[in-house]
């Protein structure tokens, strides 16, 4: 039996629909604020391996916040890992574009050094710490700019915004690889099944989606496959003031990925389809 943390999240709602035989614990069974408590329920249930989609994600919140999405982020998947490495179980961990500083053009490899901007990259930067440390059979996903027909993400912001006015100012210096929640769903059941036929596979990996876009421009391609009319006009991050510094740039390196796991970058804008005639937007 795979468990998996996280229950109504956008990749735990996409895990759901692939693993129906699966165990889903939402907060009110394991808070990720207990982290004995989530290690204690690997330990309870013996599963065959554990998928970690629940986490943190408030960016600016945990701006002020730092200490519980520190427990929940860093502390609680590191605890998960030292339970699956007892067991010897594989264990997939989700973690993000924002453990990097955003410096330059390039993608960002795998072993590129880390330098979060602020305190959501912080956290989940000490989790990936924690499960590295723990060893074993694991792989730190790191993935960017999810987006599903499920819970709250920049798609259904844009959707909202753009039915309500006709211009949108939207960041164009910010540059990344959106992704579909039901690609990394998919990803994470591959890897949990080839790290428990091939230990040697344990590592840290990207995974986003393809192309690598400004969030300016995926604004237009959200609004050009709804048929929404609202200009999207650029500007710069400056001009969009947050309570947390966002990396510029996002691109990831994800050849590894395919290599080892001979999984592919998703194509975001077939995905963002998918996500459109789920939500009724279109046909
Ligand atoms: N969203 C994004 O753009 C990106 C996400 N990621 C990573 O991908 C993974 C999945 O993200 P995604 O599906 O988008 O996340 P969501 O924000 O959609 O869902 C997060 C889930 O975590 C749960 N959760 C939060 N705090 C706790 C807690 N204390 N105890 C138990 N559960 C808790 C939430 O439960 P509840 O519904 O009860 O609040 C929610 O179900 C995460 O590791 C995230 O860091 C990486 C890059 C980009
Ligand atoms: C709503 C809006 C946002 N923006 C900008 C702000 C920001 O730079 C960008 C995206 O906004 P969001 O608040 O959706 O982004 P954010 O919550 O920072 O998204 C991040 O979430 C975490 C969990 C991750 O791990 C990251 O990969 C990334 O997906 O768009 C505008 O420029 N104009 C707008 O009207």
């Amino acid at each position: 039996m795979i468990l998996v943390f996280g229950s109504t999240g956008q990749v735990a709602t996409e895990l759901r629909a692939l693993l129906p035989d699966a165990e889903f614990l939402g907060r009110d069974v394991a808070d990720l604020s207990d982290p004995a408590a989530c290690a204690g329920a690997i330990e309870a249930r013996r599963p065959t391996a554990v998928i970690n989609a629940a986490a943190y994600t408030a960016v600016d919140k945990a701006e002020s916040d730092e200490a519980t999405a520190h427990a929940v982020n860093g502390l609680a998947p590191s605890a998960m890992a030292q339970a699956c490495a007892v067991l010897d179980i594989p264990f997939v961990h989700i973690s993000t574009d924002y453990v990097f500083d955003g410096a330059g053009e390039a993608p960002f490899g795998v072993d590129h050094p880390t330098a979060p901007l602020g305190a959501y990259g912080r956290t989940k930067l000490a989790g990936e710490e924690g499960v590295r440390a723990a060893g074993s059979r694991f792989a730190i996903m790191r993935t960017s700019w999810v987006f599903s027909a499920h819970g709250g993400n920049f798609v259904k912001t844009m959707l909202r915004l753009g039915a309500e006015r006709d211009v949108l100012t939207i960041v164009a210096d910010q540059v990344g690889g959106p992704t579909p929640a039901r690609d990394i769903a998919a990803a994470c059941v591959a890897m949990a099944e080839q790290l428990g036929a091939d230990a040697a596979k344990s590592g840290t990996y990207h995974f986003s989606g393809a192309p690598d876009v400004s969030w300016a421009d995926f604004a237009r391609e959200i609004f050009a496959q709804a048929g929404i009319t609202c200009t999207v006009k650029d500007i710069e991050t400056r001009d969009f003031p947050t309570p947390a510094k966002r990396p510029a740039n996002s691109r990831m390196d994800c050849s590894a990925t395919e290599t080892i796991f001979g999984i592919a970058r998703p194509e975001w804008k077939s995905g963002l389809a998918d996500v459109l005639t789920d939500l009724g937007v279109t046909k």
